[in-house]
């Protein structure tokens, strides 16, 4: 097999807000099919190094690349042109517009249409006419989601999906996530507290420290060493 196309490369990342450094030295590459946990315990640097992906932070010292090309400086909006697909911890749905306009407003060509959407998530199809302020919690995460797939994004940065979520629907939306892994082949970054189950879905576990990578290998690994994984992340 060929191998798999880099798509983000992060080298030597210093990064943090204004003067503050919160990210320090952080070299990573995401291949093309590769999903990945992002874990650590709370305050670590985790939506950071989200945010410094998409170009929302300061960066003070390395440099990122996208597909081989430096993008250190390029703008959020390019980078999401590019193919960098955000879903923020917020989920910013618009009261006005119905489901389905959520959908159709951002799209872009690719293999991504509202039919295959609702075909992945079908509680979107029965709530398709409903607007965004009529949607339970787990409902206005799924259309965040599918929302920033409408984009047909080559990497999906996914910022405590299951966060607020029952736990009846944090089942369904793993069920999905799987899918979206499994099926699909979607690139994707999840960060999550619920760490032993992110781990269920990925390949493969970053785990941060105090802004910096700890751990970058397995997710089995750290699922069949418990002690390891609380040491690190210090699971309840
Ligand atoms: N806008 C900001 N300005 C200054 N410091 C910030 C800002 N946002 C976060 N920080 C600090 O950066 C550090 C890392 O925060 P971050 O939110 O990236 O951690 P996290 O691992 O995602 O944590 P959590 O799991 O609690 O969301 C924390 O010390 C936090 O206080």
């Amino acid at each position: 097999m060929a191998d798999k196309q880099e798509l983000l490369v992060l080298n030597k990342v210093t990064a943090g807000y204004g003067e503050a450094v919160v990210l320090e030295d952080v070299s990573l590459s995401i291949k093309e099919g590769d999903s990945v946990a992002l874990l650590g315990r709370n305050g670590m640097g985790k939506t950071t190094l989200l945010l410094t992906m998409m170009g929302l932070t300061h960066l003070h010292k390395g440099s990122l690349s996208w597909e081989g090309g430096d993008i250190s400086h390029m703008p959020t909006y390019k980078r999401a042109h590019a193919g960098l697909g955000w879903v923020p911890q917020e989920r910013h749905m618009y009261p006005s517009l119905s489901v389905e306009e959520h959908l159709t407003v951002v799209a872009r060509p690719g293999a991504w249409t509202v039919d295959k959407i609702y075909e992945v998530f079908p509680r979107l199809f029965e709530r398709r006419q409903n607007m965004g302020n009529q949607l339970s919690g787990g409902e206005q995460q799924m259309l965040a989601i599918a929302r920033a797939l409408m984009v047909n994004p080559r990497l999906l940065l996914l910022d405590e999906p299951m966060e607020g979520l029952a736990p009846i629907i944090v089942q369904e939306l793993m069920g999905v996530l799987r899918r979206l892994i499994d099926e699909t082949g979607l690139s994707v970054i999840i960060v999550e507290q619920h760490a032993r189950m992110t781990l269920g879905l990925t390949e493969r576990a970053v785990v941060l420290d105090r802004g910096r990578v700890i751990y970058d290998a397995g997710s089995q690994y750290l699922l069949d060493n418990d002690e390891e994984l609380n040491r690190m992340v210090a699971v309840a």
